[in-house]
């Protein structure tokens, strides 16, 4: 549904984006993740037909964004980081006036608007003023023109920035929801978003695309050790080198809470077993046991450390320094 292939953009001597090339599939979520000034927001601009690329070709539906703007908005629904909406206008009247930029005229247009105020939930504020709303409500009026003209294709830049806890609840199940039947970029720089909301992740950092997958394939894939979390109730003296005497057991670190240790064994290997009959049969009492997997924010961090010199390439990932972040809190 979204096709970018090789894409450049040169502000003067500025390369803010370097060859990136993604795609989405048909009613796929995908996260656009990267640190500040990584090239996010360009590239939502030359998708959305805001400006063109300087190299390379992006289509949406088939149609080209430099060459084929009009075809192309007309399939994209665009909320950016600041909802576009008049603060003077009712949220009925806003989305009368939005619809009708879109072409929608009578019957049909009143259908929309009905459906994106079903959909948004905001049938209890259709005839407030936005400028009275809060910013929760804006950034649902903002999503409800994205939507109101049924587009297949959504682009939200950082939908739930300045959002209370609630509020991204709600804007998170909205955008779930939005799933399946619409095909979505999410661009954030919040990870536990692009987890609980996406499918696929695409990290940018220094203009450069540095990986493309799930997160649960992301993490797999950097991560060079299996790691296991156990709190001991009485550990004995000199307990780290008896948990290392565990056969398969390759180094143990103290963790950061008393009686806390982390155990790090070979990829592949599940030691679990072993470690807990270990400690029982040493009377030392488990407290707990749980094996530590690498987050999307290790992986993000390990992704984008390189961000000021050499940015790290896709196909280098597996070479990268394993996560510092890992500890048994
Ligand atoms: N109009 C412009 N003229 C010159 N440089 C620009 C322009 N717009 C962006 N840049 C530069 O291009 C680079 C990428 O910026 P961009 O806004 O795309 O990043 P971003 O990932 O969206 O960052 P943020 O999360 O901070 O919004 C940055 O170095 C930025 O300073």
């Amino acid at each position: 549904m979204i096709d970018v292939q090789n894409i450049t953009k040169r502000y003067g001597n500025l390369t803010a984006i370097d060859r990136v090339t993604f795609s989405v599939a048909k009613g796929e979520v995908l996260a656009f993740l990267g640190p500040n000034g990584a090239g996010k927001t360009t590239t939502m601009r030359i998708l959305t037909c805001f400006m063109p690329a300087t190299e390379g070709r992006a289509t949406v539906a088939g149609f080209d964004c430099a060459d084929q703007p009009l075809d192309v908005k007309r399939r994209i629904g665009y909320l950016p980081e600041t909802p576009p909406v008049y603060l003077e206008f009712t949220v009925s009247e806003y989305l009368t006036f939005v619809g009708r930029m879109r072409g929608m005229v009578g019957k049909n247009l009143t259908t929309a608007i009905d459906q994106s105020i079903e959909k948004l939930a905001l049938g209890t504020v259709r005839h407030r003023l936005i400028g009275n709303l809060s910013r929760g409500y804006r950034q649902r009026v903002g999503l409800a023109q994205a939507v109101l003209h049924d587009p297949p294709v959504l682009i939200l830049d950082e939908p739930t920035v300045g959002l209370d806890p609630k509020q991204i609840i709600e804007i998170r199940d909205l955008i779930k929801g939005l799933a399946g039947s619409h095909s979505v970029i999410l661009s954030t720089h919040i990870l536990p978003e692009a987890t609980a909301v996406c499918q696929r992740v695409v990290i940018i950092s220094g203009g450069r695309i540095v990986a493309e997958d799930t997160p649960d394939q992301l993490s797999a894939r950097l991560r060079h050790s299996e790691k296991i979390s156990v709190t001991i109730k009485t550990p004995p003296d000199n307990c780290l080198a008896k948990l290392q005497s565990i056969p398969g057991i390759l180094n143990v670190f103290q963790g950061q809470s008393a009686g806390t240790f982390l155990l790090e064994c070979a990829l592949g290997q599940d030691k679990r077993d072993e470690v807990a009959r270990f400690i029982i049969a040493n009377q030392w009492g488990l407290l707990e046991l749980r094996t530590i997997s690498m987050t999307l924010e290790d992986v993000f961090l390990q992704l984008t450390r390189h961000e000021e010199g050499m940015t790290p390439q896709a196909d280098q990932v597996s070479e990268l320094p394993q996560a510092t972040q890992e500890t048994a809190s």
